[in-house]
């Protein structure tokens, strides 16, 4: 049972155990101000302060939902949502935080001048999005930076996150619960919330007609990828690639070929064909290191049509199905059966959702909103270890599951299936 003091008695106790460490290493403090470490200076690897670390965020979390009380928490939760994200979409859109100098202050004035963003615009966004620390009015109508408008101003990856989730996630999660009114069973990309917030474009059609998008999308995801949960080095340490020897590899999905080509630096005896839409394809041999082409290509290949590479050894998913629902899914399985021998190998890499109760909360909120995430983009779902199983079985049940496996510090499970006649 939880209280505000075992609460705060958590807090206090992780606290301290988390500054012990920094302290002893001589590592800066966790601050909001300008200067500060971008990320907490704890190690990804020591999973002891990770653990420390996500106990802490739990009983923080907890601690002000009980101190607001339930109905007023909820009413800040849907209220606070919206109108943080006013504010943040409006500064990074119309760059504000480049338009205040790195150790320096500008005007409200100076700033609406540099964004075009009329002045009492510009006071309004700053004022509000300084309450969450990304801003500092030292002295009225002075701007100065905090880490995170620092991190905004600096630019990469953290902006392109904020570009995409405010740009086009945002819109298709408003408009998510009309489409599940409106279209209840469907599995149609076309009636998800995407499609009813962009004229009904699917985000892989939107994407095609948007290059400009498709970048950002493409380096706002890369990013989700090295991320220690989502990072590459997983699925290559935790399955037997260099035990297959000398076979063929079909990376389905596989964008511009960044996981085939790491999987092809610890293997070196393995081949790859990346498989994706032909732009994507074009891009990726484009961009391919040239120490690789002998052993990586790529190849232009529409998921809905049947598996041109019939002598394969594994055919490949990684962060691609979680994007279709159940019946694509099916179908793209049953376009592999004309390539299938007796143990060939279909991996997929992908998250599992858990039995509620049986992770970390923070870990479950993750997963449990990616499965939301991809409702409103895709009408498609986070799926069970027996969901993914079972699709296998319907789209042919000479597929036959041989393990699912979950690596240390991974969201994304490793799931092997052979082809047995
Ligand atoms: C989320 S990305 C995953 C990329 C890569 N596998 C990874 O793990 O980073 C999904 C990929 O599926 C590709 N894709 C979407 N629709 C496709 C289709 N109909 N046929 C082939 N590839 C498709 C996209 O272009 C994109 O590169």
């Amino acid at each position: 049972m939880t209280s505000l003091t075992s609460l705060a008695a958590t807090i206090s106790q992780e606290s301290w155990k988390l500054t012990d460490y920094i302290v002893r290493n001589n590592l800066p403090s966790p601050s909001f101000d300008l200067g500060a470490p971008a990320e907490l200076p704890i190690p990804v690897e020591d999973q002891e302060l990770q653990a420390s670390r996500l106990k802490l965020l739990r009983a923080a979390q907890d601690i002000a939902a009980l101190a607001l009380g339930p109905v007023e928490d909820l009413r800040w939760k849907a209220w606070n949502q919206y109108n943080d994200n006013i504010s943040l979409h409006a500064i990074m859109r119309f760059g504000i935080a480049e338009a205040v100098p790195l150790g320096g202050e500008a005007t409200f004035a100076e700033i609406a001048t540099k964004t075009g963003v009329p002045e009492p615009l510009v006071t309004r966004l700053v004022r509000h999005a300084a309450i969450y620390h990304c801003f500092r009015e030292p002295r009225p109508g002075h701007v100065s930076h905090t880490a995170a408008s620092a991190a905004l101003n600096r630019g990469g990856s953290v902006v392109d996150w904020l570009d995409m989730t405010l740009e086009e996630w945002g819109p298709a999660s408003v408009k998510a619960v009309e489409a599940f009114r409106r279209f209840p069973k469907s599995q149609e990309q076309t009636e998800a919330g995407f499609a009813l917030a962009f004229e009904g474009q699917t985000i892989f059609e939107f994407l095609a007609k948007n290059p400009e998008r498709a970048k950002v999308f493409g380096s706002a995801m890369g990013n989700f990828s090295k991320g220690t949960s989502h990072k590459v080095e997983h699925l290559v340490e935790n399955y037997d690639w260099i035990g297959l020897g000398n076979k063929k590899v079909v990376d389905l999905g596989g964008s511009h070929g960044h996981i085939s080509l790491a999987i092809a630096k610890a293997a070196p005896n393995l081949k790859f064909v990346v498989q994706d839409l032909p732009g994507t394809a074009a891009d990726g041999e484009r961009m391919l290191d040239p120490a690789f082409k002998s052993r990586i290509e790529f190849q232009g290949h529409n998921l809905m049509d049947e598996q041109p590479v019939k002598d394969a050894d594994i055919y490949m998913f990684r962060s691609v199905l979680l994007n279709w629902p159940d019946k694509y899914v099916v179908k793209f399985l049953k376009n592999l059966v004309p390539a299938m021998r007796p143990g060939v190998k279909v991996l997929v890499n992908e998250g599992c959702l858990p039995e509620p109760g049986t992770v970390d909360s923070w870990d479950d909120k993750l997963l449990r909103s990616l499965d939301l995430c991809m409702m409103a983009m895709f009408n498609s779902k986070e799926r069970t270890v027996e969901e993914w199983a079972g699709l296998f079985t319907e789209a042919d049940p000479r597929y036959k599951f041989v393990s699912a496996k979950k690596p240390e510090g991974s969201l994304l499970w490793i799931i092997e299936t052979v082809w047995q006649e």
